[in-house]
């Protein structure tokens, strides 16, 4: 048996590299085991190619504003397909270039193989046993398939996996699940040119709030069918896909299928750590310290399935490598929840839902963004933001939005319900004129107007104009 380490990370994703950066400031004893491709999901096959495609979708779409512009000939402009995706490629290499970086400049302790669980301390990889004093698990996650179309559908089944690798695309694609891929993608694919029929189930890009449902699925129901509720079923025909869902029934060239992600925890020997595992194999793990049950063992990033997204893949293989150089593993403060969408409006939460507050102790400010002006003058006015605050102390809680510049909103409120802020402190701040925040504003101040009022002197009194141009 080799030396003893005293740490090896099992996945070199963005949580692995994230524990990897803590573990090499305390120690040369560490070895980083990567299955399959370096260089992230994120740079790979995630955040960064499905941002260059939906970028390039929303330059092409953007055409569609320009006649009430004034600028004429915009039904000449085409979108070069494959330039445009290898663009998405072009921009993909780069990414995965700066990330597998890190870990060339490791030699030998960059193992390329599949690591499998004997003990708390000890794997197996590429046929050797290796031992450790801490073992630090970050194998992601992948796309979930049923076995069924997998077998069946072969190439004409697409998932993010594969869509960024195609030279070009379909003339119908059927997209399956409006999740967070689906619908992302999506409206990217309809913006593309490409005919796009969405299937999706009860969930819509996770949000809770009904009405902010009712617009985001309106919006984007205008630029693509888009059939809920029901669940697809897939059958190989002789002229491409059917896909049945309901009273629905379409034939497609190809389809997207974003049915959600499983960590990869199969066949990783979680079994051999004597933790009791859950129906769906994964073993206790404490969200602020990454630790499983009390063992030297911790599990961070998509592969625990607790919150699988970038940053807090990153703060989960830092909280991981921190406290697998420590003998008592120290809690952490976890962040402020945060999920936004890239669509176009984005659609982001944040904080508490909607869902899990307790309506009679809540109170709800709403701005529709059709009547905006800052959003009109731009030609961006769709969309709605709901935001939530205590009853009683006026504390902001949370916020559920299709909103244009929701993706800046959502990072702004975030700070707010951070520093437990109330909606009258938030008043007081400064909304320059004209920016899309004003909205913002008009949705604190309706729930400014059923607290308490505070003080007349205060400049969180001051009040709306009631005029498009001014407010
Ligand atoms: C299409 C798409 C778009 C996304 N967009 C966003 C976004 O806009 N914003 C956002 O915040 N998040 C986004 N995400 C989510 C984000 O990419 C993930 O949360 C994040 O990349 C997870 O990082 P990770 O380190 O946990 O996993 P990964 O980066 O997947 O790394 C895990 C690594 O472990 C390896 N591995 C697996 N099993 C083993 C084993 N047994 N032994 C050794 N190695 C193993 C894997 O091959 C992989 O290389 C997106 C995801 C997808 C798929
Ligand atoms: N902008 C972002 O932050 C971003 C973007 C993309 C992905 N991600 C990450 O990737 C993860 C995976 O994304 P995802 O969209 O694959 O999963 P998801 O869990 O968000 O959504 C999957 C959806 O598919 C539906 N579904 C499942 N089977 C179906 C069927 N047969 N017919 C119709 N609908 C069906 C489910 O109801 C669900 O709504 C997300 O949870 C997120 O963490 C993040």
């Amino acid at each position: 048996m080799n030396e003893i380490l005293d740490v090896i990370i099992v996945g070199g994703g963005s949580a692995g590299l994230s524990a990897l950066r803590e573990v090499r400031k305390h120690t040369d004893r560490f070895v980083i085991i990567n299955d399959g491709p370096w260089g992230t999901i994120c740079a790979r096959v995630g955040c960064m190619p499905s941002k260059a495609l939906i970028e390039a979708a929303n330059a092409f779409h953007r055409r569609n504003t320009f006649e009430e512009f004034g600028i004429r000939g915009s039904d000449q402009l085409t979108l070069d397909i494959p330039a445009a995706l290898q663009r998405v490629r072009k921009l993909r290499d780069d990414f995965v270039a700066s990330t597998v970086k890190t870990t060339e400049e490791l030699g030998k302790r960059a193992i390329s193989g599949r690591a499998r669980l004997l003990a708390p301390d000890r794997l197996e990889v590429n046929g050797k046993e290796l031992r450790a004093h801490k073992i630090i698990i970050a194998t992601g996650s992948h796309p979930i398939i049923p076995t069924s179309w997998s077998n069946s559908l072969r190439d004409r089944l697409l998932t993010t996996d594969t869509l960024f690798e195609q030279e070009t695309l379909p003339t119908h694609v059927a997209v399956i699940g409006m999740g967070f891929i689906g619908v992302e993608m999506a409206q990217a694919l309809s913006r593309f040119g490409i005919k796009v029929t969405a299937f999706g189930g009860n969930q819509f890009a996770g949000l809770t709030d009904p009405q902010v449902i009712a617009t985001a699925t309106d919006l984007l129901g205008k630029e693509f069918p888009l059939h809920l509720g029901e669940k697809a079923n897939l059958n190989l025909v002789h002229e491409g896909i059917q896909v049945r869902a309901g009273s629905v029934e379409i034939v497609v060239d190809c389809v997207l299928a974003a049915l959600g992600r499983r960590p990869n925890i199969d066949h990783l020997g979680l079994e051999t750590l004597g933790v009791s595992l859950d129906q769906h194999g994964m073993p206790p793990v404490n969200r602020n310290t990454m630790q499983i049950a009390n063992l030297p063992v911790f599990l961070a990033g998509d592969a625990n399935d607790q919150a699988p997204l970038l940053h807090e893949a990153a703060d989960e293989g830092y909280i991981a490598g921190l406290n697998a150089m420590r003998s008592d593993p120290l809690c952490f403060t976890r962040r402020t929840p945060l999920t936004i969408i890239f669509t176009d409006p984005n659609i982001a939460i944040v904080g508490s839902r909607f869902q899990t507050l307790d309506s009679a102790k809540t109170l709800i400010g709403e701005v529709h963004f059709d009547r905006q002006g800052r959003a009109r003058v731009s030609q961006r006015n769709k969309g709605i933001q709901r935001l939530y605050a205590d009853a009683e102390s006026g504390r902001l809680l949370g916020a559920e939005m299709c909103a244009p510049a929701g993706d800046h909103m959502a990072h702004l409120l975030a700070l707010a319900i951070d520093r437990s802020l109330t909606v009258q402190q938030l008043l007081r701040l400064p909304f320059y004129h004209p920016v899309l925040e004003e909205g913002m504003r008009t949705a604190l101040r309706a729930l400014a107007a059923q607290l308490p009022v505070v003080n007349e002197f205060d400049l969180s009194m001051c009040g709306t104009f009631n005029t498009e141009a001014l407010d």
